[in-house]
C-alpha cells in the first residue's frame, strides 16, 4: 500500500529550516508586496510596478483593516479577504495572525456558510482542485496538474456543509477555510495545502437548476459508486504525494470511508474525530467546573449524526479513563434524532452508527419531545448537534437550570443560524450558570456585574495540531490514541488566567501556542503507537520537541526577511561570478536574475 512506503523522503530535519515543505518562499503572490525592499524589487523585476514606498506591516495592516471595515456585509469582507489571499498570501496571513479573533469568523464559520450557499454567485477565481465523477479513471493525471508539493488536503463531497445540507461543489468554501486555519493556527505552509472538492452530483435540486451552478447537474451518485471513486482518489493522492495527510470533511455519511481507510492511509475525519476531540477537551474542564462527579453525569444529545456520535464515543473513552466501565459509560447517553429518542424498539431501521447508543431500558416508551425527555432523564449535560437553530429554547434552558447548579449546555451546530441557542439565551435563562460552548462564535456579554465569555467548541482547536503532528512525525496512520491525545492536550493548554476565569477553552488569540501543545501530544501518541516514521523525534525532551515544532511553523511575519535574505544571497552568488539559474529551493527567484 502506497502509504506504508517507508522510503518516502520528507524534509530532513536539518535541511528544513522553514517547515516541512520544500518551498521556503512563494514568489507568485509575494512579488508585489509593498513591504519588499528596493533590492528585492530590483531582483524580482517588480521595481516600479508597485508604489515607491517600502511599507511596514503596521501600515499595510492599517490599510487592510480600513478596507475591511468599509465593506458593509460579512460576505463582502469575505470576498475582500479572499482577494487579499490570492494576491498577497503572506500579508493575508500576517493580518490573520494578528487579528485571529476578529477575522476567523469572516473566513470560517459563520461567514463561510453564507459563502458556500452563494458560491456560484460570488465565484471569481479558482482556489483549489475539483474532481468530477466523470474524471474517474484519470484522477492521477488530474492531480498532476496541481503545481505544488502537498502535505495536507481537506476533501469534501459537499453533501453536508455545516448544518446547511447538500451544497454540491459550492462546498469548496469549507476546504479553503479549513486549510486557511491550518496555516494560521498550525503554521502549515499555504502552498503545501490542497483544498479538494469532489463533484459527485448533488441532491440539491435548486442548485442543479441554477444556471450559475458550477458542478455536474446530476443527482448524487450511489454510496457504492462513491466508494469506488474514493478508492481511486486515496491511492492517487498518496501516489502523487506519498506523505500526504488527508482530512475528510462534511460528508453526509462519513463512517464507511473512515472505516475503510483509517488503517491504510494517513487520514482522519474532522467531523467525527476532530469534533469528538475538541468537545472532550472542553468537556473535561466543564465536568470539573460542574462539581458533579463523573459517575453522576447524564447526557442528552440532540442530533445523532456523525458529529453527535463522534463526540459521544470520545466522551465514553474519557469516562472509562475516569474509572467507569464501558457499559456504565455508554448508558450515560440519551440520543434524540428527527424521530425522537433513539431506542432499539422504535420500529424504524436504525442507522448502524446509532445502534451503540440506542436505549433498550425505555419500557416500550417512545419519547418525542425534548422537554419531556429532560424530565425523564434529568440530565446534567445537553449537547446540540442537530442543525436545528433555536432548539434549546427558553423552556429547555430553564429546565436545565432548575435541575442543575451548573448545567453543561453545548449548542454545537454551525453556522450561527443553526446554533441550538445563543450565548445570550443560555446566560439569561440559566441566570448565568450554564457552562457553555458553541460551535460558532458569540460575543462576550455583561451579566450580574461580570463579563462572561463563551467557549467556542469548534474543531479548529484540534485539527490543525492533528494535521501538523501527523506531518511532522510522518505518521503512517492517524490513530484513535492520536485523536484522544489532541483532546487531552487541549484541555491542559489553558493558562492560569483562563483557568481562573472559568474558561473551558483557551483564548483563540493563543491558538498557535495551543496548536504546539496539541501537536506535541499527537506526536507522542503516534510514537507510543509506533506509527511514526520520523524516528529522530523520539529522543527529544518535551521542550526540544516544542522548539522543533515551532521552528517548522510557517511564520508570515518572517517571510519578508526570508525573501530578502535569499535575494541577498543570490546577488552575492551572481556577483561572485557564478551564473546561478536556481537557488536550490525551487522558488524561481534566480531565473529572473539581478536587474537595474
Ligand atoms: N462544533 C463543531 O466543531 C462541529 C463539528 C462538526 C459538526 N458540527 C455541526 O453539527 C451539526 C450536525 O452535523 P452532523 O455531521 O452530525 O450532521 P448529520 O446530518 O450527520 O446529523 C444531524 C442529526 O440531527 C438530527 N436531527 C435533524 N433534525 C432534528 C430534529 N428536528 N430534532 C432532533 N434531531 C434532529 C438528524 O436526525 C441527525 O441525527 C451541523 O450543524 C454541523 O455544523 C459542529
Ligand atoms: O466547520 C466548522 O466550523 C466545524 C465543523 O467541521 C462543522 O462541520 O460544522
Ligand atoms: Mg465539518
Amino acid at each position: 500500500m502506497a502509504s506504508l512506503e517507508l522510503a518516502q523522503p520528507h524534509a530532513n530535519i536539518k535541511q528544513s529550516q522553514h517547515h516541512v515543505s520544500s518551498k521556503p518562499i512563494s514568489t507568485t503572490s509575494g512579488d508585489y508586496d509593498t513591504a519588499n525592499s528596493l533590492e528585492v524589487r530590483k531582483y524580482l523585476r517588480t521595481y516600479g510596478l508597485t508604489p515607491p514606498v517600502v511599507e511596514s506591516f503596521e501600515v499595510q495592516a492599517q490599510r487592510c483593516l480600513k478596507l475591511l471595515s468599509m465593506k458593509p456585509t460579512p460576505i463582502e469582507k469575505y470576498q475582500y479577504l479572499t482577494h487579499l489571499r490570492a494576491t498577497n498570501v503572506h500579508l493575508f496571513y500576517r493580518l490573520l495572525a494578528d487579528n485571529i479573533k476578529d477575522i476567523t469568523p469572516l473566513i470560517y464559520t459563520p461567514t463561510v456558510g453564507e459563502a458556500c450557499l452563494r458560491w456560484s454567485e460570488i465565484y471569481t477565481q479558482p482556489e483549489g482542485l475539483y474532481l468530477s465523477y466523470s474524471d474517474r479513471g484519470n484522477l492521477h493525471t488530474i492531480l498532476a496538474n496541481w503545481p505544488h508539493n502537498v502535505e495536507i488536503t481537506v476533501v469534501t463531497d459537499g453533501s453536508r456543509i455545516l448544518g446547511l445540507g447538500d451544497l454540491g461543489v459550492n462546498g469548496m468554501g469549507i476546504p479553503v477555510g479549513k486549510l486557511a486555519l491550518y496555516t494560521a493556527c498550525a503554521g502549515i505552509r499555504p502552498d503545501a495545502t490542497l483544498p479538494l472538492q469532489l463533484d459527485l452530483g448533488t441532491n440539491n435540486k435548486a442548485f442543479r437548476e441554477d444556471p450559475l451552478y458550477m458542478g455536474s447537474r446530476i443527482p448524487k451518485i450511489s454510496p457504492e459508486e462513491e466508494r469506488d471513486f474514493l478508492d481511486e482518489l486515496m491511492a492517487a493522492l498518496t501516489e502523487r504525494w506519498p506523505g500526504i495527510v488527508i482530512q475528510f470533511e462534511d460528508f453526509k455519511n462519513p463512517f464507511p470511508a473512515l472505516e475503510r481507510y483509517k488503517d491504510i492511509y494517513t487520514c482522519f475525519n474532522d467531523d467525527v474525530q476532530g469534533t469528538g476531540a475538541v468537545i472532550v477537551g472542553g468537556f473535561i474542564n466543564a465536568v470539573r467546573a460542574s462539581g458533579v462527579p463523573v459517575k453522576d453525569h447524564r447526557a442528552i444529545f440532540l442530533g445523532a449524526g456523525s458529529a453527535g456520535v463522534g463526540v459521544a464515543k470520545q466522551i465514553v473513552e474519557y469516562f472509562i479513563k475516569e474509572g467507569l466501565t464501558e457499559e456504565e459509560a455508554r448508558r450515560k447517553f440519551w440520543f434524540v434524532d428527527s424521530n425522537g429518542l433513539v431506542t432499539l424498539d422504535r420500529g424504524d431501521k436504525l442507522a448502524d452508527h446509532k445502534v451503540y447508543f440506542a436505549r433498550e431500558d425505555n419500557d416500550g416508551k417512545q419519547i418525542q419531545s425534548l422537554s419531556r425527555l429532560i424530565e425523564y432523564v434529568k440530565p446534567t449535560i445537553l449537547m446540540g448537534l442537530s442543525t436545528i437553530g433555536g432548539a434549546f429554547n427558553r423552556d429547555i434552558l430553564e429546565r436545565m437550570a432548575r435541575l442543575n447548579d451548573k448545567p453543561i449546555v453545548f449548542p454545537l451546530s454551525n453556522p450561527s443560524s443553526k446554533s441550538e441557542c445563543t450565548f445570550e439565551e443560555a446566560v439569561r435563562y440559566t441566570e448565568g450558570r450554564a457552562l457553555f460552548a458553541s460551535g460558532s462564535p458569540f460575543p462576550s456579554l455583561e451579566f450580574g456585574g461580570k463579563t462572561l465569555t463563551p467557549g467556542q467548541g469548534n474543531n479548529m482547536y484540534v485539527f490543525p495540531g492533528i494535521g501538523l503532528g501527523a506531518i511532522l512525525c510522518k505518521a503512517v496512520n492517524v490513530t484513535q490514541d492520536m485523536i484522544y491525545a489532541s483532546a487531552e492536550s487541549l484541555s491542559t493548554s489553558l493558562n492560569a488566567e483562563e483557568v481562573a476565569a472559568g474558561w473551558l477553552y483557551p483564548d483563540i488569540r493563543r491558538i498557535r501556542e495551543v496548536s504546539v501543545v496539541v501537536t506535541r501530544g499527537v506526536i507522542r501518541a503516534a510514537q507510543e503507537n509506533g506509527v511514526d516514521r520520523e524516528l529522530s523525534l523520539r529522543g527529544l525532551a518535551d521542550e526540544q520537541l516544542d522548539s522543533y515544532i515551532r521552528d517548522r511553523m510557517y511564520d508570515p511575519h518572517r517571510e519578508r526577511e526570508n525573501v530578502a535574505d535569499e535575494v541577498a544571497q543570490l546577488i552575492a552568488t551572481a556577483s561572485g561570478g557564478a551564473h546561478a539559474t536556481t537557488n536550490g529551493h525551487g522558488n524561481g527567484i534566480a531565473i529572473r536574475g539581478p536587474h537595474l
